[in-house]
């Protein structure tokens, strides 16, 4: 079974991969560019072949023509021959017999008086004595001579056959052919011979040049092979050697004369030794054949140029259209691969126009799978279609007159919309028609996502993260345009910024949870109470504004809406498990009567929230003398800062110049009556208002951040009056420095602390660092932290204003502490109120079983004094035994104490 699998599936793997590439080769090879040229291969090897064929049977043709000339030639030249041999022999007959009749002397003379001799100039006619003397001769020139040493003679005398005899060609000036024949006397004796000498020349004279050409040969040989006279052309000769093939044939080859090939046909000439030869130049013979094959040859090797260059011409352009065809395939194919993956929709639109030329519809050409997903239509219903049947709505939504104008245009478009249709309803989509030849594409995206989140963006940026009410940046946006409205329409608008009162108090001391959850109900409650064209907006921090559009203008119309904010703001809630309480105060303006633009509205309203938080728990409406307090504030910041300057640039931290300087108030050990210690209580001597309560700055500094020099500048104050006091040989003391919550937030507190005392030299455990419960409780574990440092330095910790916030007790035992301050606010009622006489026990009760010593501050009479004492409260601050006084009371009351100078 394991086997099977393994090796099956390759097989047929590769079986497939061969049948594809065999396909694909198949394929190519029909591509014209392949196919073409082997075609064309094919018809050049078939033309060629052709052309060899009909050349090859045109030069049969031709050499058949020319041995069948040769042969007629031959044939004819035969029949003239005979003619002309039956001619001569006839006169040597004649001869025989004139002599036989009239005697050797006078049988000449008989044959002419009776014509029957020829011609002279042609045929010498003479007859010869059996001695060899030529006893008569036509014409007479020859006659007397003696020939007995020519061969014709001998062979007449020696053979007396009556038989022709044909001499060889002789003579040189008069060449002449001898033809002889015997003359016997009555006995049968050799009694002479009669002859015809014949120029050569006559038997080649029918040589006819049309018929023959220059390089014919028309001849007479004997049989003995040599040639008795030959004509080639205008040229006789004789003499040359034939060799005489035995078969009356046509022959090819070359003439022995000349050289020259000829077709050449001989004949046997009846009654003589005789041959007739007749040839034809096999070069002539066959020049028009030759010719032809020229013209055939160069008409198929022009063809096959021609062939070859339409060929080459097809190929290329087929092969530029194949790779163009390919290209185009695989750009398809890609286009197909990313158009299926791809997450946008497509649309390939051919354009419908009606009889005027107009667009009136698409066809749809081509989708792909997203359009089907989008469209809730599969592509082989739509493919083919007119969109008009596909795509009604398009028409009616405006989609149709979109593409209808860019096919129209030829200019690209998009735009986005939110689909209404099914299955893609309320989806957020883009659409980008673009030209192509013949219609248009549409590529459709959806954007959904994209669109959630530029409303999430836009939403976050006007929108407050906590609450999810406007944000400032929006507000401001809204009260712009609820001023244009009003201006417009002669109307009013109202503004009122909120501020909850308390809302410190929660924050830092139940932490960031409870306060952010505390300004969500808040914020809900308020929004309850608002009209649905007003906006309540968080500002930053506890700060709210409520703006109020298309308002009358009487600012007891609002009232009871403002009063309603301030009821809901002021019920109960529950946060963290704990049920807290904040109130708000909110300043009021409105618009044309308290500022013509936004800005002067804003700072009005802002002012009169000032002004009604003197008060708390109350809203307010802008007057105008009301920004005098802002003005205020920013002068004493102004003076805070120069005098905070005034102060670090004097070296001796009490220069005569620095406006701040620090008061000093007693701690007395409740139980030995003892001053122990004392608090360092900051002053501003302001050159003109005098001077100014810590009441009136510290918060201005702690908002303004100056707090961090400014407490910088107390505890190198403070640490430098120690040490003072200790160089003065005074009993040693503790001296404690207010730290408030920005002061303690700041990195570099300890920092500061420590090189207050290494520059002053304070021994570390003379100092003691008083913070409030709140200002641990805003980031618990860096405030541990922090605490834990400056413990380790020596420094002493106590928790300040104990009982006015929110501290855990789980936490508290955490505190690296080493006492609690009873605020005095639980201190001034001791004597009568039963709830702080409470508080205070569990106090000092809850400092004891911590380990904590306890100080109450504010104490300003005995009994609450004895009460504290009478409860076992440790030490007491207050103005009982003394207000916070200049450095030299302190040492003046130090000097007093009997034993003072040991710490607690
Ligand atoms: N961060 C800093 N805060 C400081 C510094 N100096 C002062 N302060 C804080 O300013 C607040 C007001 O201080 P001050 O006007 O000095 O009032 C202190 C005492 O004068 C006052 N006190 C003392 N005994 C009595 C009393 O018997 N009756 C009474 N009505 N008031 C009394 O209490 C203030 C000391 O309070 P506390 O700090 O809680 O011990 C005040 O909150 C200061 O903390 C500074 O340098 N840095």
């Amino acid at each position: 079974m394991h086997t099977l699998v393994p090796t099956s599936i390759p097989r047929a793997a590769r079986r497939r991969a061969r049948r594809t590439a065999l396909a694909r080769w198949l394929g190519r090879g029909l591509e014209t560019h392949v196919s073409l040229p082997l075609f064309a291969l094919l018809l050049v090897a078939a033309l060629w072949a052709a052309a060899f064929h009909t050349i090859g049977a045109a030069e049969q043709a031709a050499r058949e023509a020319a041995q069948d000339a040769t042969r007629e030639l031959v044939d004819t030249y035969e029949a003239q021959m005979a003619r002309s041999l039956s001619g001569i022999d006839q006169t040597l007959r004649v001869l025989q017999y004139a002599v036989e009749t009239n005697g050797p002397g006078a049988a000449l003379g008989a044959m002419s008086a009776k014509g029957l001799l020829p011609p002279g100039l042609v045929f010498q006619v003479a007859l010869v004595s059996d001695s060899g003397r030529v006893l008569a001769s036509n014409p007479g020139t020859h006659t007397g001579g003696d020939v007995t040493r020519a061969r014709w003679f001998a062979w007449h005398r020696d053979h007396p056959d009556d038989l022709p005899f044909v001499s060889e060609t002789i003579g040189r000036r008069e060449p002449h052919v001898v033809f002889s024949r015997r003359i016997s006397d009555a006995a049968g004796r050799f009694a002479g011979v009669a002859t015809v000498a014949v120029d050569p020349a006559y038997f080649t004279s029918s040589y006819e040049r049309s018929r023959q050409g220059e390089r014919g040969l028309l001849g007479l040989a004997g049989s003995d092979g040599v040639v008795r006279a030959v004509r080639v052309g205008e040229f006789v000769s004789w003499g040359q050697r034939l060799a005489m093939g035995g078969s009356d044939g046509v022959q090819l080859g070359a003439s022995p004369t000349d050289g020259e090939l000829r077709y050449t046909s001989t004949r046997a000439l009846n009654g003589f030794p005789l041959v007739a030869v007749a040839g034809l130049s096999e070069a002539e013979q066959m020049a028009g054949f030759r010719q032809q094959r020229r013209a055939w040859l160069l008409g198929a090797s022009a063809g096959t140029a021609l062939l070859l260059l339409v060929v080459a011409f097809v190929s290329a352009w087929s092969w530029q259209l194949a790779k163009a065809r390919r290209r185009e395939r695989l750009a398809q194919q890609t286009y197909a691969a990313a158009s299926e993956a791809s997450l946008d929709a497509f649309f390939v639109l051919r354009t419908m126009r009606d009889a005027g030329g107009a667009v009136c519809d698409f066809l749809i050409e081509d989708t792909n799978t997203r359009a089907e997903q989008l469209t809730g239509l599969s592509r082989a219903r739509m493919e083919g279609k007119p969109m008009s049947v596909m795509l009604p709505t398009y028409f009616s939504m405006g989609i149709f007159a979109d593409l209808a104008a860019v096919a129209t245009d030829g200019v690209a478009r998009e735009a986005e919309w939110q689909s209404q249709l099914l299955p893609v309803a309320e989806r957020w989509l883009h659409r980008q028609v673009v030209p192509v030849e013949g219609g248009v594409v549409a590529i459709v995206r959806d954007i959904t996502e994209r669109k959630l989140a530029e409303q999430r963006i836009r939403h976050l940026a006007h929108h407050d993260d906590l609450t999810g009410l406007p944000n400032r940046s929006l507000l401001r946006d809204r009260l712009g345009q609820a001023i244009r409205d009003a201006e417009r329409k002669g109307k009013s608008v109202g503004l009122a910024f909120i501020d909850l009162d308390g809302f410190k108090l929660v924050n830092d001391g139940l932490g960031h949870n409870a306060g952010d959850e505390l300004l969500k109900v808040v914020g809900e409650r308020m929004g309850r109470c608002l009209r649905r064209n007003d906006t309540l907006a968080r500002f930053g921090g506890d700060e709210f504004v409520i703006l109020l559009p298309d308002l009358s203008g009487d600012p007891m119309a609002i009232t009871p809406l403002l009063e309603k904010v301030r009821q809901a703001v002021t019920e109960p809630v529950e946060v963290e498990g704990q049920e807290v309480q904040v109130s708000c105060s909110m300043g009021v303006v409105l618009y044309p009567r308290d500022g013509g633009d936004a800005n002067t509205l804003m700072m009005n309203a802002d002012a009169a929230m000032y002004r009604a938080k003197e008060n708390k728990d109350s809203f307010q409406f802008y007057a105008s003398e009301m920004n005098a307090s802002v003005e205020e504030k920013l002068v004493l910041l102004e003076g805070m800062r120069s005098a905070l300057e005034s102060c670090t640039d004097s070296q001796d931290c009490g220069g005569a110049a620095c406006q701040f300087h620090l008061l000093y108030q007693p701690k007395i050990d409740l139980r030995s009556g003892r001053l122990f210690g004392v608090e360092a209580l900051i002053r501003w001597n302001h050159p003109e208002h005098g001077l100014i309560s810590p009441l009136r700055f510290i918060g201005l500094a702690e908002e303004s951040g100056m707090i961090v020099a400014l407490g910088e500048w107390v505890v190198r104050s403070a640490c430098a009056q120690g040490q003072a006091w200790r160089a003065a040989g005074l009993p040693a003391l503790s001296i404690s420095v207010n730290v408030s919550a920005r002061q303690f937030e700041e990195k570099r507190l300890v920092e500061r602390v420590a090189q207050a005392l290494r520059d002053t030299g304070l021994p570390p455990e003379a100092l003691e660092v008083e913070v409030t419960e709140s200002s641990i409780m805003r980031d618990l574990g860096r405030s541990v932290d922090k605490m834990r440092e400056l413990k380790a330095m020596g420094i002493s910790l106590s928790i300040d204003d104990f009982g006015t916030g929110y501290s855990s007790l789980s936490a508290l035992k955490s505190f690296p502490i080493s006492r609690l301050k009873i605020d005095k606010s639980f201190v001034s009622d001791l004597a009568d109120s039963a709830d702080d006489q409470a508080i205070a026990m569990a106090v000092i009760s809850l400092g004891h079983k911590l380990n904590l010593r306890v100080i109450a501050e504010g104490v300003e009479t005995e009994q609450q004094r004895a009460f504290l004492s009478a409860n076992d409260c440790d030490e007491m601050q207050g103005y009982l035994f003394s207000p916070p006084v200049p450095a030299e009371r302190i040492a003046a009351m130090l000097a007093q104490q009997p034993g003072a100078g040991e710490l607690p």
